[in-house]
């Protein structure tokens, strides 16, 4: 049964969010898999790639920090005490009238910095080492090491931090020496900025001029990374020797995979601008189904919370894709919509062309509310969204923690993330499925669809076979389980004998692998989905997929993120649901690699 949204042209789509497409030296982006479209006589280059897209051009070093002299004699420790606080004061005002210029979130970042100069605690720790003897460079230098240290001590995500500190010292070392303030090129052209690494400060600060960044050190949840993707500015980090090339030497960047081509010709960096000019109007249009360059199929899918997150029925008149011939049975095409599918003018969700929805969290309806959503609340709710897309997975409720449900009335816990949540309601009150369960098999009944269902927080294999009996005995014909904990990842093989299929929720399976609550943002580091050990995880779950014939899919946010759904699938995985969003950019970069490079990049990472 093919499973479809209607493809059909949609408003542009956020995949278009870059200044490197404007100006004349910008790249593309276009993945064309393995190598860059380039031939790069000097050599290669490779790093993180943090932020899509390719672009080229000369490169341009951020200049080195001040050098400190050899200490001063020092007669007035009080003129001394002054000069390091003129320093603070003046790194900080030149800080607040970067933010005032650059706005958004940029403007919070440089404010941001700002207030670390002016903290009373360095100024003090500057003045008692001036009295001690130190001149106001020294004092300075000397202070900010001491902050730089307790940091870097702390680790991970916070350890990367101390480069923002770094900068605030490099800045005002230079304003008590009386030197003009390290600071961003402005060559008058555009370039590839190389850095050992880059401050907050000036990434924020970033001018069009600049179609890339490449740095020697830095980590994928460095403001470096975040930044560079929230203005679509490919960037490559943790580069080795990106800093020994001379300013000047024409590279190319690819910030997919990292890539970086040293010496290009006149004609390929004019052809990297002209492939991103393409790829970001190709992403516009974006439609089809998900699969790589060799034609492996992988569904992408939808997380919505509610019919709403559709977009309006009949929105998106007209011109449904046709499916072509290397689409396969799972494949999408105007022949997937049928009777039940989201209608003959074709709309998409949001008119990013995916195949259905992944992940349906019901809990929505149920939430900011007195009473439970009666049966045939309930009823009509669920039967909206199946009538207007075919294939759809529904999660039944997902309470606790994040999202309590105060009219359940459950026990107030000192761990609710490890309490009870999600099908563990069901421990104390089983009716709230059972009456879910009969919803949900009314309104497919209704809008003659066949959902599948699934629950979340499943742990064992017991849970997972009282859930498939109890929703098979009411007609639901695809029964799956979310694999959140590392108990259910382990023994996914043993659950894929109870269930149709596994759907990994890579949120609460990188909270629960790691001990890391999910919304500590001191402990991003270890939510990367990129840690090892949950890849590995998600290796076991598509490796019993594989074996046990039955899809076994990604939908937590890892799903939409460009740089690792070929990862993903490169691992065995056989759908990703995402935000609407992010479809494009997803689609995009599976349609670049053969499914060999994926897993090629699935070993790298496991490795
Ligand atoms: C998709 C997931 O579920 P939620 O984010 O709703 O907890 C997840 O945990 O990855
Ligand atoms: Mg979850």
């Amino acid at each position: 049964m093919p499973d479809s949204l209607t493809p059909h042209p949609g408003p542009a789509t956020p995949g278009d969010h870059a200044a490197t497409g404007a100006s004349p030296a910008s790249g593309s982006g276009a993945h064309a898999g393995g190598g860059g479209p380039w031939e790069g006589a000097g050599g290669r280059l490779g790093g993180l790639g943090v932020s899509q897209g390719r672009a080229a051009g000369p490169v341009i070093r951020l200049g080195d920090p001040p050098e400190l002299p050899a200490p001063r004699a020092v007669t007035d420790p009080g003129a001394e005490a002054a000069t390091a606080a003129k320093a603070l004061e003046a790194v900080a005002a030149e800080l607040n009238r970067r933010a005032l210029a650059a706005g958004g979130e940029a403007a919070e970042i440089l404010e941001a910095l700002a207030m670390i100069a002016e903290d009373p605690m360095l100024l003090e720790e500057a003045e008692r080492l001036t009295a001690e003897g130190a001149d106001a460079a020294h004092a300075l230098d000397a202070a900010f090491a001491g902050h730089r240290e307790a940091l870097a001590q702390l680790g991970g995500y916070l350890a990367e931090r101390a480069a923002d500190l770094d900068d605030l010292r490099h800045r005002a070392v230079a304003a008590a020496l009386g030197l003009p303030m390290p600071g961003l090129p402005s060559p008058g052209h555009p370039y590839v900025l190389v850095a050992t690494d880059l401050s907050p400060a000036d990434t924020a600060g970033l001018g069009p001029d600049v179609v890339a960044l490449v740095t020697e050190h830095g980590g994928p949840t460095s403001h470096t990374a975040i930044l560079a993707r929230a203005r679509g500015l490919p960037a490559v980090v943790a580069c080795q020797g990106v800093t020994g090339l001379a300013d000047g030497t024409v590279i190319g960047v690819d910030g997919g995979t990292g890539e970086i081509a040293i010496g290009l010709s006149e004609r390929e960096t004019a052809d990297v601008g002209r492939a991103e000019i393409a790829r970001r109007a190709r992403l516009r249009t974006s439609r089809g189904p998900g699969r790589t360059a060799d034609g492996h199929a992988v569904k992408l899918l939808l997380n919505i919370g509610s019919a709403a997150d559709l977009a309006p029925h009949g929105a998106g008149a007209g011109t449904a894709e046709t499916g072509t011939a290397e689409t396969g049975a799972e494949g999408v095409g105007a022949e997937g919509v049928g009777a039940e599918g989201v209608g003959a003018e074709g709309v998409g969700a949001e008119g990013v062309g995916a195949e259905g929805v992944g992940l349906f969290r019901t809990e929505f309806l149920f939430l900011d509310r007195r009473q439970p959503p009666s049966f045939e609340e309930q009823v009509a709710a669920y039967a909206e969204v199946f009538g207007r897309v075919e294939h759809v997975i529904v999660r039944t409720l997902d309470a606790g923690t994040d999202k309590p449900l105060p009219f359940l009335g459950l026990p107030r816990e000192q761990n609710p993330a490890l309490g009870v949540r999600g099908l563990r309601v069901d421990r104390l009150l089983p009716e709230v499925l059972d009456t879910q369960l009969d919803a949900i098999a009314a309104a497919a009944r209704q809008a003659g669809a066949e959902p599948w269902v699934m629950a979340p927080m499943v742990t064992t294999v017991g849970e997972a076979s009282d859930f498939a009996r109890r929703a098979r005995a009411r007609g639901i014909a695809r029964v799956g389980v979310m694999v959140e904990v590392p108990a259910a990842a382990l023994r996914a093989g043993r659950l894929l004998q109870e269930v149709d299929f596994l759907s990994i929720g890579t949120n609460d399976l990188a909270q629960y692998t790691f001990a890391a609550d999910r919304q500590h943002s001191a402990l991003a580091d270890l939510l990367d989905p990129r840690q090892p050990a949950l890849l590995e995880l998600i290796a076991l779950c598509a490796e019993a997929g594989r074996q046990a014939g039955k899809p076994v899919g990604v939908c937590g946010e890892a799903a939409g993120d460009p740089l690792l759904a070929p990862l993903l699938v490169g691992l065995g995985v056989t759908s990703l649901s995402m935000a609407p969003v992010c479809v494009p950019e997803v689609r995009e970069a599976l349609a670049a690699l053969t499914l060999d490079e994926c897993r090629e990049q699935a070993r790298a990472a496991l490795a």
